[in-house]
């Protein structure tokens, strides 16, 4: 089959409008971003840590930002705890094997969550009935808890399970994933400046 050239860059032109809209109609998240930045700052200083979930993309944006967490974002700083519960096979499969696809998480905030960490829950939808029970088992645990959401933000911020609930506006999964990447990078960022050492 041979491509046309034309018509696909003309796809991925009115693609980039698109994300450009999205970005243009996600800066009110800026303020409450800063907000959750400045709580998870806070449970770090404290010794606690941060838990990251999500499935699919999202598994892959918490996996990318726990580990800018413990290794490295921007800046020469110590590591910092942060672990994201979507890598461990074993779990994951012993999880849903014997508890329920919906148990993975909740499981291991149950097993490794600590009063004062922080669960940052990734859905597009705000329906993951897997990020939802792990929300829910965050706040029993007396962890503080936030969700990167968009659409309407599904059960998850009707019903207000996170303390802070980012939800991105836009209806559509990839255009809501790179919206939370950028907060994701803005949340290194904060962490990046409270914990550098600067002459
Ligand atoms: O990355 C994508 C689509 O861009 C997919 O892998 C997507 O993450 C998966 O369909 C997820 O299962 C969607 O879950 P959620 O965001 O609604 O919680
Ligand atoms: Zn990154």
């Amino acid at each position: 089959m041979k491509s046309d050239r034309a018509a696909v860059t003309a796809e991925f032109t009115r693609r980039y409008q698109e994300h450009l809209a999205v970005f243009e109609r996600s800066q009110g998240l800026l303020a409450p971003t800063a907000a959750l930045a400045e709580a998870a700052i806070s449970v770090l200083e404290a010794g606690g840590k941060l838990l990251f979930c999500g499935n699919g993309g999202s598994a892959a944006d918490a996996q990318h930002i726990a580990t800018e967490c413990t290794i490295r974002f921007e800046t020469t700083r110590k590591g910092l705890p942060a672990i994201a519960l979507t890598t461990d096979s074993s779990a994951l499969t012993a999880a849903s094997n014997d508890l329920g696809y919906e148990q993975v998480f909740a499981r291991q905030v149950e097993a490794l969550g600590r009063p004062g960490d922080m669960l940052v829950g990734l859905t597009t939808s705000g329906t993951s009935a897997n990020v939802t029970a792990a929300l829910v088992a965050a706040r029993a645990g007396g962890l503080a808890t936030a969700c990167l959401t968009g659409r309407d933000g599904g059960e998850i911020a009707a019903g207000r399970l996170a303390d802070h609930c980012l939800v991105v506006p836009s209806q559509i999964t990839a255009h809501i994933q790179e919206v939370h990447i950028f907060l994701g990078h803005l949340l290194c960022a904060a962490i990046d400046d409270a914990f550098t050492d600067r002459e």
